[in-house]
């Protein structure tokens, strides 16, 4: 049985997706610890596969009943890292050589995603945003449109010809809130759920109404700029932490995939793996 390690390091939540024989059978979430040693990605590692054994860890719709996990190195046969902090790259990597028989891929430069890049810079693009249109195409098709929220906003387009065809940053909710809570005398911060009405009759209220309701309308108004801009429509994917909370609030229709970039590292691995 082939064990491979896919990992998505980003800026506030780091997941690590168990994928066996080519399919993804559980993940673990850890918050992102920028001071994160080899050692200490190794005890996240470990920690997963512990509560795996355990009988922890809810495994995914596809996975076997029964899982057995080598309880010695190397722990998985390859990995796969993605990572939006440059300084976190490194330790993962030293971390999954240390885990792994073979040596990790790291999405970025160098590594084949069979994907156009309609970008004026491919190397900028964030690994989590590529790895998240490599699955897309696979899953949805071209053209397909991925919107992400977690720390920061994003979107990112599958264009009609299936390539990469760049999209939009924005700040996150978390960031909006604290930001605001920062630079308000009187805000404080604020518990992120959808309010009990649009217009707030107390300061918390308001609050939530204007960073949850303000970032469906944002959303649903830059889809339609989307779509006047490129001339045609797609169907839209949700992923990240809030991404039920606000696919219920939208006008437009959209589907939930929270596995979307675990399952882009996953294609990325066969792609590239020798
Ligand atoms: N409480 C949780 N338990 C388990 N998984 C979670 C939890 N919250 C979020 N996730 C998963 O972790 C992943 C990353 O979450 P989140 O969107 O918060 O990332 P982030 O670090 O803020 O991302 P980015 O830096 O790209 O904005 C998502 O795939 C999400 O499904
Ligand atoms: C935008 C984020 C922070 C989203 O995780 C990440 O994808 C990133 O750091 N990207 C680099 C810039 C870019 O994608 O163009
Ligand atoms: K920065």
């Amino acid at each position: 049985m082939a064990v491979v390690l896919a990992i998505d390091i980003r800026n506030t939540q780091t997941q690590i997706g168990l994928v066996l024989d080519g399919v993804l059978v559980a993940r673990w979430t850890v918050p992102t610890d920028s001071s994160e040693t080899a050692d200490g990605a190794i005890g996240v590692v470990l920690q997963f596969f512990e509560a795996l054994e355990r009988g922890l860890v809810r495994l995914e719709p596809a996975a076997p009943t029964r899982i057995d996990l080598p309880v010695e190195a190397p722990l998985s046969d390859g990995a796969i890292i993605s990572s939006v902090i440059p300084m976190l790259t490194d330790v993962w990597t030293r971390a999954a050589q240390r885990l792994s028989k073979s040596r990790p891929l790291t999405v970025g430069p160098g590594l084949k995603t069979g994907l156009k890049m309609s970008l004026t810079d491919p190397a900028e693009a964030g690994a989590d945003r590529v790895a998240e249109m490599v699955a897309a195409k696979t899953a949805y098709g071209a053209p397909c449109l991925v919107v992400d929220l977690g720390t920061s906003t994003t979107f990112q387009l599958l264009d009609d010809k299936g390539a990469f065809r760049g999209g939009i940053i924005a700040p996150g909710m978390e960031l909006g809130a604290q930001a605001l809570a920062r630079g308000a005398a009187q805000l404080a911060d604020v518990e992120l759920r959808t309010p009990k009405s649009l217009l707030g009759r107390n300061t918390a209220e308001a609050m939530q109404a204007g960073i949850v309701m303000g970032e469906v309308a944002r959303i649903d108004g830059l889809i339609d700029m989307i779509w006047n801009d490129c001339g045609y429509e797609a169907p839209v994917v949700l992923v990240g932490q809030h991404a039920e909370s606000i696919a219920a609030l939208l006008a437009h229709e959209a589907t939930v995939d929270q596995t979307l970039a675990l399952r882009g590292l996953m294609e990325l691995y066969a792609l590239n793996k020798k």
